[in-house]
């Protein structure tokens, strides 16, 4: 008798997510994620229970929970966004993590048969990238395709894929000025394209829809201490440029495409107006910050990458806030907290 193929990356790969609501959503995606382990942070009172449907193996943690593993250091961890995901990287045991948002619900392609984002952001993960030079046919690693006419033999190999960043049909993931002047615009264009983001180049990174190869790049995902600091929605986007600076410097590959899940609920854009205020002023600032870093050679790890990031984002971009100065220590704490679990 035939045996069921065991999921691919079963033993390899947690499934993080951050809430405040019922997680109804995961029953949609219940053919897909139910082989797998759950890591739920839930975010607001931890009075509150937060319901979770039958069947899942999962492990539920909360402001408790933060406060009694990391102690001194339970404030690198905010709340009040979805940057709380991240104690789920750090309590994490598995070498990849995919997570998702809990307004994301399962798409389709456009011959209407649903996505497996799990299974594409693991193909994505374990075929390498191509920062270094750019294939005008996409991911030349994806069945039916190549690399074209003129793309050097010595690049072909590529490098270890540390990101695989999805995207999402339905709501876009658009700054609250966008949002409310087209306030009924849906993405509904599927694009069936997988393409590395080209070394020196930064990107906006979401959170929503987002897998990655803990072992790789873990330390450098973290979404910052967001919450208090008007700096709201801008945690996932942090983690990116932290993370996409680091792995330019160790030759690590970030893809973005393919798959696509379906953003549901739209936010209130006159609430997210005040949590993003600052950040759309500083993003101004922050961005040739990025731009500007340079690594010194010793930075052979990412949590020297990230302990020197740090430093610099006291020295440059402390100027402009003192609130820079609090991420730039939350930024040490973060890591001490990651060495303590993961050594
Ligand atoms: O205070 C909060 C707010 C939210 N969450 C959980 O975080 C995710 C995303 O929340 P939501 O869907 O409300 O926000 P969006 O603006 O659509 O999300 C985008 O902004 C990002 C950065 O904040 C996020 O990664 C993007 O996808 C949900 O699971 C909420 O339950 C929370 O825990 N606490
Ligand atoms: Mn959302």
């Amino acid at each position: 008798m035939a045996q069921p193929a065991t999921p691919p990356l079963k033993h390899e790969l947690d499934i993080v997510i951050p809430t405040m609501r019922n997680l109804h959503f995961l029953e949609m995606w219940r053919p897909f994620f139910e082989p797998y382990h759950l890591i739920i942070v839930q975010d607001g009172d931890p009075s509150k229970s937060i319901q979770v449907p039958d069947g899942f193996d999962y492990e539920l943690y909360n402001r408790n929970d933060v406060n009694r593993v990391l102690g001194p250091n339970a404030n690198c961890i905010a709340f009040k966004d979805s940057a709380c995901r991240c104690f789920g990287f750090l309590m994490a045991k598995k070498k990849y993590i995919f997570t998702i948002d809990d307004d994301c619900f399962v798409a389709k392609d456009p011959s209407g048969r649903e996505i497996n984002a799990l299974q594409q952001h693991i193909e994505n993960l374990l075929t390498p990238s191509t920062p270094f030079f750019f294939n005008t046919l996409y991911d030349p690693y994806r069945d039916g395709t190549d690399f074209v006419r003129g793309y050097p033999f010595s690049l072909r190999e590529g490098v270890p894929t540390a990101i695989s960043h999805g995207l999402w049909l339905n709501i876009p993931d658009y700054d609250t000025p966008t949002q409310l002047v087209k306030p009924l615009e849906r993405n509904t264009r599927y694009v069936d394209a997988v393409v590395t983001v080209p070394k020196g180049t930064l990107f906006p990174l979401c959170g929503m829809n987002l897998a990655f190869n803990r072992e790789l790049i873990g330390p450098a995902m973290y979404f910052g201490l967001i919450g208090d600091a008007s700096f709201g929605r801008c945690d996932d986007m942090w983690a990116g440029w932290c993370a996409k600076v680091i792995c330019d410097h160790l030759s690590l590959g970030v893809k973005t495409g393919l798959p696509y899940v379906w953003h549901n609920e739209a936010n209130n854009p006159f609430d997210t107006m005040k949590k993003e205020q600052k950040g759309i002023y500083w993003l101004e600032q922050i961005i040739p910050f990025f731009q500007s870093v340079v690594f010194p050679k010793e930075c052979t790890t990412v949590q020297r990458c990230f302990i020197e990031l740090s430093k610099l984002v006291k020295e440059k971009l402390g100027p402009i806030d003192p609130y820079f100065h609090q991420l730039g220590d939350s930024m040490v704490a973060w890591i001490e907290s990651w060495e303590e679990l993961n050594s």
